[in-house]
């Protein structure tokens, strides 16, 4: 199987504060990858890296096949979707939901003047419909709930028909309801033999999704491990992720975590 993210001993400084610390991470076509790790772990500076929008500062960095400061990172990006808080900031509010699909083709988040074909529009259409929100077409982003808005970018993420999807906590500030839907509906992504490789950030092994199969977890800008779900998810890896002392539980095929009482 081929390696779609090649992290060799990357870590990343910024203004003197390490925020990776010699990270390795392979992620092979076929995987279905969640980062997990507390706040401020570097969760979102990885999926940062894995999106061709940052450098590593030691070490090295290959996505799809391309090493990081030895590609043109415009021709790269396109080939990965990408989901996160700082994408939605940069959606003007006024904008249509079809055009934030759509924009995704150019890499941009306001549409001007460029030109779309058919076949964009009608996959941007198509890609409302698979997310169930056909029903919002003519909306102004600005005016979606949270969970809407959260399709909305999933959409979005997946409109260049992308090899490599980041999710950075896409269930946050999500109700029960919702979550649980948004999960379903990640499950039939990860379970389609035919969906890109998908890596979800998240907080919370609740919102791992039936299908997921391997596990990176994240302290302090360290690996603290990497690996499959299975094998990786156990009370004192948790525990030491987070820095409390935690019990995990997995039943039909979802997975569940409390503090230990005794
Ligand atoms: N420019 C910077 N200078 C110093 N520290 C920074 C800088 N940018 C980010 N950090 C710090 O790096 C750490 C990792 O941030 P990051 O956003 O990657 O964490 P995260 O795991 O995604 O957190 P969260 O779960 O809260 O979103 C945080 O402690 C953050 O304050």
């Amino acid at each position: 199987m081929s390696v779609v993210l090649d992290l060799e001993s990357v870590s990343i400084v910024r203004d003197g504060a390490t925020l990776l610390d010699d990270v390795s991470w392979q992620v092979r076509e076929g995987e279905r990858w969640v980062v997990l790790g507390a706040n401020g772990a570097g969760k979102t500076t990885l999926m940062q890296i894995a999106a061709a929008h940052l450098h590593p500062s030691k070490g090295r960095a290959e996505i799809l096949g391309e090493t990081l400061g030895r590609t043109d990172v415009f021709e790269l990006r396109p080939r990965i979707g990408l989901a996160s808080a700082a994408t939605a900031e940069r959606i003007p509010p006024g904008e249509r939901i079809e055009d934030v699909v759509l924009t995704a083709a150019y890499a941009i988040s306001g549409r001007w003047r460029e030109r779309y074909d058919d076949m964009d529009e009608g996959r941007a259409a198509d890609l409302l419909a698979a997310f169930g929100i056909k029903h919002l077409a003519g909306r102004r982003f600005g005016t979606l709930s949270e969970g809407e808005r959260k399709r909305v970018q999933l959409a979005r993420s997946m409109m260049t028909d992308p090899e490599l999807v980041l999710l950075d906590e896409p269930a946050a500030g999500l109700d029960l309801g919702s979550r649980e839907l948004l999960v379903r509906d990640l499950a039939g992504l990860a379970q389609d033999p035919t969906s890109p490789v998908l890596v979800l950030v998240t907080h919370h092994v609740e919102e791992i999704p039936p299908g997921f199969t391997h596990v990176l977890l994240l302290r302090d800008g360290k690996a603290v491990y990497s690996g499959p779900l299975n094998e990786g998810l156990t009370d004192a890896n948790l525990t030491a992720t987070f820095d409390v002392p935690l019990r995990v539980h997995h039943a039909a095929d979802r997975w569940y975590a409390v503090l230990k009482m005794d």
